[in-house]
């Protein structure tokens, strides 16, 4: 299948100053790919090259296999779905308005619109009523997850991301994280996730890329970037090195400090393995997106998935 978002050897200059360096990129149909890095590396300009707001100085894009340009634009961009960290819901519009306004542009089925609706304001704990509600009678973390369902409920083939739980508290931030996850699980929707928050890049991304001074420094899955890292400074963010060291460790000690659950992940194949068996031994299977049932004695202990060893990892790193 063609690549969902094609950068080639893209630049942005801003009054002669390069924010984007020479930067090529492919996101692939289905993907959630994690832009990660500090402040003022250039995250935001690259989604919003890709959303065709900032001009390339070089370079060439397409999106969905179209080349990106004037004549293009409006099919690309009704194509794709936005969720940034201010919430942009129409606050003159009740909130059933704000989520079917997409879905009515694009001539989508009615019926199958409000039984997604149905669907996804359950898996979001929203009460129906809420539907005839407007948006300044909803809380931020609330409008938000409105504005998440409103991006996916359009099935666009791409979804931006930019900072979108960075204004929540932590409680709130992991309950959308735990949502988008959930929803990008039933409709696969590729999406490019820009944050500047590691443990959320690990726990989001498939692949993350680490952006810095406008150029991607590293792109793997979050096991390359935390056992990997092939740049001092992904190292640095990561703490690889150190990291490594704790790859001898039995992963029963991962539900002991709390990193697991006790129920099993929905939708990930399940691997039985004992609870003596080394961290080392599991990478592969948590890379290939499956979870661990740890045992001990016959009896189950607890479920583990990638994304919990990957924070466990970059928080022993931490320490
Ligand atoms: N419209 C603009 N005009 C001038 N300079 C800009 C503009 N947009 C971004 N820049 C500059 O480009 C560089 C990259 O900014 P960008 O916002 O893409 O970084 P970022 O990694 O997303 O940072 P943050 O996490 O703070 O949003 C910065 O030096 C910024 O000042």
């Amino acid at each position: 299948m063609a690549d969902v978002i094609n950068l080639t050897h893209i630049s942005v200059n801003f009054d002669g100053q390069a924010a984007i360096s020479d930067l090529s990129l492919k996101v692939a149909p289905h993907e959630i790919l994690v832009l990660v890095g500090e402040s003022g590396g250039g995250k935001t300009t690259i989604l919003r090259t890709v959303s065709g707001l900032v001009q390339p100085t070089n370079g060439h894009i397409t999106v969905n296999g179209l080349a990106l340009n004037a004549t293009n634009l409006r099919q690309i961009r009704l194509n794709m779905g936005y969720v940034l960290q201010q919430i942009s819901l129409f606050p003159n519009m009740t909130i059933g308005q704000n989520l079917t306004l997409l879905p009515e542009i694009k001539h989508q089925p009615k019926k199958q619109t409000q039984q997604l609706i149905q669907t996804l304001m359950a898996a979001a704990q929203l009460p129906l009523a809420y539907l005839s509600q407007y948006p300044s009678e909803l809380s931020g973390g609330e409008q938000q997850r409105v504005g998440i369902i409103r991006a996916f409920l359009g099935r666009p083939a791409l979804i931006l991301m930019d900072e979108p739980f960075s204004a929540l508290d932590p409680v709130s931030r992991e309950q959308l994280q735990d949502l988008t996850l959930a929803i990008h699980h039933r409709f696969h929707t590729t999406i490019l996730f820009v944050t500047h928050d590691m443990n959320e890049a690990l726990k989001m991304g498939q692949r993350i890329g680490v952006v810095k001074d406008g150029r991607i420094l590293q792109l793997g899955t979050p096991d390359d970037l935390v056992r990997r890292p092939s740049d001092p400074y992904v190292q640095t963010l990561f703490k690889g090195s150190e990291a490594r060291k704790t790859d001898n460790i039995y992963i029963r000690r991962l539900l002991l400090a709390d990193f697991g659950q006790s129920q099993p992940y929905p939708n990930l194949p399940i691997v039985t393995v004992t609870g003596d068996t080394p961290l080392a031994a599991c990478y592969a299977h948590l890379a290939a997106q499956q979870q661990l049932a740890i045992t001990q004695n016959g009896q189950i202990l607890g479920y583990l998935d990638g994304p919990s060893v990957w924070r466990f990892l970059a928080a022993k790193a931490q320490a």
